[in-house]
């Protein structure tokens, strides 16, 4: 929820979105649903009509300018893939004023410096690594304030994004592990509900319950973790009794990898993360 900064946050700051594709949508959805931005205050581009359809749902404006979005924004957030980054902000470039906009790219890889190169000097740049669930006020995101960023502008951010989840400012030189962590995460959350469940269904569960306690069991553990204050491993130990269920099933995680199978997925996505900044 909206943190005690956000008392002096511009509840009437007109937000950007240039890309309505599914991180766009979180975000907004999010933004909208913790009260710190009016859906009106809201305008969205993307070159894709459809993208634009559940957006205009949401009561916020849309449309395929992305000129007009900047024009008419003062926090632009960047929500186009990679390699689409580059050309969006040539286009754009003519309508930036550095004493109007941030711009906010949530763009994996892509750099502070090769964001403030193609755009006009001087213009203040936040990059951000976010993720999904935004759309349900337990987003993390990490930001690190570009070289023009000013004063209050990493505030404004960290507000924004605080009212959707944790926000963290941190050194540029983090973000591509960032976004193997928390970034990509969801996805390995997802995947390990979806096999739990599967387990479940297997041992003879019906297939909605099972979904749901894979889920609420997911949700319970991540809650223990940031509001207990004990190391996870701790926690584990805790369900581990002497010759029961859990330690049979720890044993079998551990003989098939589980944990290393996770280190090298964040190590693989934070790889990819860095060889999307080489080329983009
Ligand atoms: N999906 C995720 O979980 C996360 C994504 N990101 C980053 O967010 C960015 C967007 O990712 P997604 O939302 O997943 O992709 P997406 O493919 O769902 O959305 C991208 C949108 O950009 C639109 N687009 C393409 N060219 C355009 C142009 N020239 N002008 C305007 N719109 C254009 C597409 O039609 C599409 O709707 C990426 O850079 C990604 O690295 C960051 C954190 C998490
Ligand atoms: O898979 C991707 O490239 C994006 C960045 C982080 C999450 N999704």
């Amino acid at each position: 929820m909206a943190s005690q900064e956000s008392q002096e946050f511009n509840r009437n700051i007109m937000v950007g979105f240039i890309g309505g594709g599914r991180m766009a949508q979180a975000m907004a959805k999010g933004f909208i649903n913790s009260g710190l931005v009016r859906a009106t205050n809201i305008v969205v581009s993307d070159s894709s009509p459809l993208a634009l359809q559940s957006l205009q749902q949401l009561g916020v404006r849309t449309t395929q300018s992305n000129k007009e979005v900047v024009a008419d924004s003062e926090l632009v957030v960047v929500a186009v893939k990679p390699n689409v980054v580059k050309k969006v902000l040539e286009e754009v470039s003519p309508e930036v004023s550095t004493d109007k906009q941030v711009f906010v790219s949530i763009a994996a890889g892509v750099t502070i410096s090769s964001l403030e190169q193609v755009l006009p000097q001087g213009t203040r740049v936040i990059r951000v690594m976010p993720n999904t669930p935004s759309l349900v006020q337990a987003g993390a995101s990490v930001l690190s304030p570009g070289s023009n960023a000013r004063r209050g502008d990493p505030e404004v951010v960290r507000t924004l994004l605080g009212s959707v989840g944790l926000c963290e400012e941190g050194a540029e030189s983090l973000l591509d592990a960032v976004t193997g962590l928390s970034g990509s995460g969801p996805a390995y959350a997802f995947a390990a509900i979806e096999s739990m469940a599967d387990g479940g269904v297997k041992m003879g569960l019906p297939r909605e319950l099972a979904l749901k306690l894979a889920a609420q069991t997911l949700l319970g553990a991540a809650k223990m973790v940031l509001e207990t204050g004990k190391h996870p491993g701790q926690l584990k130990d805790e369900v581990c009794s002497p010759a029961g269920t859990t330690i049979s099933a720890m044993h079998v995680l551990e003989n098939r990898g589980f944990r290393a199978s996770l280190i090298d997925a964040v190590e693989a996505a934070t790889l990819r993360a860095r060889e999307l900044g080489a080329s983009n």
